[in-house]
């Protein structure tokens, strides 16, 4: 039956389909040669049962210009597109002109999207190729621009929204998707997108651009995401009084009905893919929190904001002290000013701490948060009984009632300050040597605070991370001139290298893009069953010890966003190890391959692949 050579090949990776697809074509008399001239003994090939325009229309399957002439037959596409078979390489040229004759961001988010829905190998083949470029348009900053205008941009739908109208229906509708084998999930309810708030159903566009980044750095499959909007109403006025948004128009749900909400979809997801990763991305504070808290010892579960924030924070921090010739282990000797008390930056702090603590140079967790002073949007977390500070000009950072401090705010509470000094009372006081911004606020590391840092401090430590941009606490080039050049200098989204007084001083982007696609690939390798604690820790560690002796000289903490797919791959490999010795791994070990091995090849690359027609009754 397997005479063909061509079959015999597509028959030792596939078996079952092969079998099968030369039933199909047997019938059809396709069995000649000519007919596979693609496939060779070590050809991958991608099978489907669909046939026609519909082959065309999937960004799965679809090479746009770029399907042989024996795939045009056997697809049943022959003269539905144009003749001549256009490699991969000219596809790019074209789109890459393309691209360049967008004149905004956004027209560029939407010329992106187009391609992303029209020809997925494509699309991750140029945003891989271009990453420090074009995940500043698919991901942060623009996707923060993308998210405001979802209502007005939409175009064609990507992933699955649970709404209110859905509760009690959520199990039966994860059969929804198409696919059967996902491994990362991530999932949002739009309360807290990035820096900019409330932004309801239009925050899909962060899970899709997450997992677009789990693709592209982290060589997770494009068909194994799956990105969720949790519809649970909106608190934006502006988009409720929109008659084009398009998520539920109702106030938020909240308290016990939230909590049930999420719980049923965390019970849908469970009951199809009970391996699947779920990333917890940009939940309001405590929302964040009490999710977390919740479901991390249940599922196979992290929050990014608090937990990929806070190793990749730490990681810059680690490397800073590297930059200043002191050693990683000396954490406990640093004094932290960390702006914004919401999920990032209390998911920062406590990353800190634990290091302090794993690093056994404090004697109690207490101490550790000795080193760290908290300010929210009404400023320090100090003691009302020694008075308050001038609050006749509030600080206007973060989101929040300064009223409901809990416990996790307040074991940064300092006893022997007063409460709500500002940013620039506290430097002074306190003289730190590292000032972290997760506030969401822009412009709050204002001159006076930053200048009187660098009074204190050679190389002033300097992170403002809130996103997107626009978001920042200050901008690269005031970090540099408040600081006289010398600060050693991180944000969130990315700024241009500053020039100052004919010095290059440079600017390192803390994104948590850095951590959570390596992260998702070792969980996928590995098939940890949970995600711990040590795992960002590690993750941490990892991605400080990445920078040479003479980058850090130069001030470059570790490498961008362009080498993601290195950065990603030494992350996997830490975290598979870490879930093979904490006994969370089910995935068996494959003789003879190192853990590297592995992870390398498993990663997903884009390149077209011969497509074979099947039997959809297999
Ligand atoms: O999306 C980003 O760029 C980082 C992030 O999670 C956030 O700011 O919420
Ligand atoms: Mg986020």
């Amino acid at each position: 039956m397997l005479r063909n050579p061509a079959l015999k090949a597509v028959h030792s990776f596939t078996r079952r389909h092969v079998t099968c697809q030369v039933r199909n074509y047997n019938r059809r008399a396709l069995t000649t040669t000519a007919t596979f001239p693609d496939l060779r003994m070590e050809t991958m090939v991608q099978t489907t049962t669909k046939h026609g325009m519909d082959v065309i229309h999937d960004p799965l399957l679809s090479k746009g210009t770029a399907f042989s002439l024996s795939e045009r037959e056997r697809l049943g596409i022959r003269g539905l597109v144009p003749p001549r078979t256009q490699e991969m390489d000219k596809q790019l040229q074209r789109i890459i002109r393309n691209l360049r004759e967008c004149r905004t961001p956004l027209e560029k988010f939407i010329f992106m999207t187009a391609l992303q829905d029209r020809n997925e190998t494509l699309f991750y083949r140029l945003l891989i190729d271009n990453l420090e470029e074009l995940s500043q348009i698919i991901y942060t900053p623009t996707v923060g621009e993308a998210c405001k205008r979802f209502h007005s941009i939409y175009r064609r739908s990507r992933g699955m929204y649970f709404s209110s109208i859905d509760r009690g229906q959520m199990a039966a509708m994860i059969h929804n998707w198409p696919h059967d084998q996902v491994d990362v999930i991530v999932v949002t309810d739009g309360s807290r997108v990035l820096g900019l708030g409330d932004l309801g159903a239009n925050g899909m566009q962060i899970p899709i651009g997450k997992l677009s980044l789990y693709v592209a750095g982290g060589g997770i499959r494009p068909t194994s995401i799956l990105p969720v909007v949790l519809d649970v109403g909106t608190n934006n006025e502006e988009l409720l009084n929109d008659p084009l948004y398009l998520g539920m128009g109702h106030r938020r749900l909240d308290g016990d009905e939230y909590y049930a909400f999420v719980e049923e979809w965390v019970h849908a997801i469970q009951s199809r893919y009970p391996n699947a990763l779920i990333q917890f991305e940009d939940f309001k504070y405590p929302h964040a929190y009490n999710l977390l808290h919740k479901y991390r010892d249940r599922i196979c579960c992290f929050n990014d904001d608090i937990q990929s924030t806070s190793a990749v924070a730490l990681a810059g921090v680690l490397a800073a002290l590297k930059a200043r010739g002191k050693p990683i282990n000396a954490l406990n000797e640093e004094r932290i000013v960390c702006v914004g008390a919401g999920s990032a930056g209390v998911g920062v702090c406590e990353g800190i701490v634990d290091c302090m603590v794993e690093q056994g140079k404090v004697k109690s967790r207490e101490e550790a948060y000795g080193k760290i002073w908290m300010l929210d949007q009404h400023g320090l977390i100090g003691n009302v009984h020694l008075g308050t500070a001038d609050t006749s000009k509030p600080m206007p950072i973060g989101i929040g009632d300064r009223a409901n401090l809990d416990e996790r705010q307040l074991c940064y509470l300092k006893k022997d300050m007063r409460d709500r000094m500002n940013l620039e009372e506290v430097v002074k006081a306190i003289k730190p040597t590292v000032i972290l911004g997760l506030s969401g606020s822009p412009g709050v590391f204002n001159e006076g605070a930053i200048r009187a840092m660098a009074e204190g401090v050679e190389k002033p430590v300097v992170f403002p991370l809130s996103n997107p941009t626009h978001q920042s606490e200050c901008t690269a080039e005031q970090a540099f001139h408040w600081t006289d050049g010398r600060a050693i200098f991180a944000s969130g989204s990315p700024f241009k290298d500053v020039e100052y007084r004919g010095k290059i001083c440079k600017v390192n982007q803390i994104n948590n893009a850095m951590s959570f696609p390596g992260l998702g690939l070792g969980i996928t390798v590995s098939r940890a069953s949970r995600v711990t604690s040590k795992m960002f820790m590690e993750t941490a560690i990892t991605i400080a010890s990445m920078a040479s002796e003479d980058q850090l000289k130069s001030g470059v903490l570790f490498p961008g966003v362009g080498s993601l797919r290195e950065v990603s791959k030494e992350v996997a490999v830490k975290v598979c190890e870490i879930a093979y010795e904490e006994d969370l791994a089910r995935a068996q070990l494959r003789q003879g391959m190192s853990l590297k091995e592995i992870v390398e090849e498993s990663m997903w690359d884009p390149e077209y692949v011969p497509t074979i027609r099947i039997d959809g009754h297999m």
